[in-house]
């Protein structure tokens, strides 16, 4: 299991990440070339079981044990009145997704993926980010370590999520610092408030930025000042991932916000990644450009709790499944293009 020990190891970390197997994608590629098809017909379908094999090592790339974990915290900046639902209703819904009742436990069951939920310190939210920074060192190390710890060492697929009431505040201003632009290009409605609500949240985005900028210096620092638990421990759930090379199914924007701050530092953290959608969220079409990711899915989501990467997830199945089952031309005996 991958353990950040300090600040300094999860920055190392970040700056030296492993690549993916050139020989695997080869042989991959050759495989594909070697179906029952037009070369290509597959489209994006072709490019999943490529980039599958790259992160796994195999030319038969599985997605047999999906691991869903869903991340979920509190945040001081929810009593600015920035969300359309109390913080309360964070751990109500935890004990939702205990209990079975969520669309991600329905979605999850769904794709076959191992779901585990993890609530981070629900009573205690994080301090306001328009006033203070979000956790201490401490706390952030402790979130980031709680993400990395759900990445099982036999995994080929993992995706993360998050339930955080507010959560869409902190992950505007982590979009906002890494991408630069203004604070309403990153601010959207999140789970549907009213325009006088949005310009608050708005301002509330600038005064973060405006009191933390000049010292979020580094990834870890950013997530400290500006994120949230459940932010930290999505992006620690990736990163780790990528050092067990291990690819991940993106879900919406603020499972995107979370990588934000180490795509900053290394841009190349988004290359064990696909996003799995591009969700409703105002913002995270433009953050999906910024990340350098092509979504696969516009299913018009803004859900969160890993949704949008459980229908995905399926997607990735239905690559695998063509690209492990079907028959070569010579095989089959079909005559290959002129
Ligand atoms: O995944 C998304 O793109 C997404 C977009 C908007 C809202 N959400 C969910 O809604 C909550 C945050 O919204 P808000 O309005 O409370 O900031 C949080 O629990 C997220 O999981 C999620
Ligand atoms: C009910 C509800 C369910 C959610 N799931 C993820 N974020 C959410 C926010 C709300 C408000």
């Amino acid at each position: 299991m991958i353990r950040f020990e300090d600040r300094d190891g999860f920055q190392a970390a970040l700056a030296t990440l492993p690549g993916n197997d050139a020989t695997a994608i080869d042989a991959a590629a050759a495989r594909q070339a070697s179906l029952t098809k037009p070369a290509g017909s597959l489209g994006r379908l072709e490019e999943i079981a490529l980039f599958m094999a790259g992160w796994q090592s195999r030319e038969y790339p599985r997605a047999d044990r999906i691991r869903a974990a869903i991340f979920a915290g509190n945040h001081g900046v929810s009593a600015r009145g920035v969300s359309a639902f109390p913080a309360s209703v964070t751990a109500q819904m935890v004990a939702n997704f205990q209990s079975g009742g969520a669309a991600i436990n329905a979605l999850a069951g769904a794709c076959g993926a191992d779901l585990v939920i993890v609530p981070l310190s629900l009573e205690q939210p994080t301090a306001d980010i328009c006033e203070a920074p979000a956790m201490t060192e401490a706390e952030c190390l402790e979130s980031l370590n709680a993400g990395a710890a759900v990445v099982p060492e036999d995994c080929d697929l993992l995706f993360a999520g998050e339930m955080g009431i507010a959560n869409t505040t902190p992950a505007a201003a982590l979009c906002l610092h890494a991408f630069g632009g203004e604070a309403q290009d990153w601010t959207g409605r999140g789970t549907g408030i009213d325009e006088v609500a949005l310009a608050r949240k708005t301002e509330a985005v600038r005064v973060a930025l405006a009191l933390h900028a000049s010292h979020c210096t580094d990834a870890f620092e950013t997530l400290r000042r500006l994120g949230g638990r459940e932010i930290a421990a999505m992006a620690g759930a990736i990163l780790a991932a990528r050092m067990m090379r291990v690819p991940v199914l993106l879900d919406g924007f603020i499972c995107g916000a979370a990588i934000a701050p180490l795509a900053r530092d290394n841009p190349a953290i988004t290359q064990h990644c696909l996003a799995a959608h591009c969700s409703a969220e105002a913002g995270h079409a433009r953050l999906l450009e910024k990340l350098g990711l092509n979504p696969l899915l516009h299913l018009g989501m803004r859900l969160g709790e890993g949704s949008g990467a459980a229908v995905a997830a399926q997607l990735i199945r239905s690559a695998l499944a063509a690209h492990a089952h079907m028959a070569t031309f010579a095989q089959a005996a079909v005559a290959g293009a002129l």
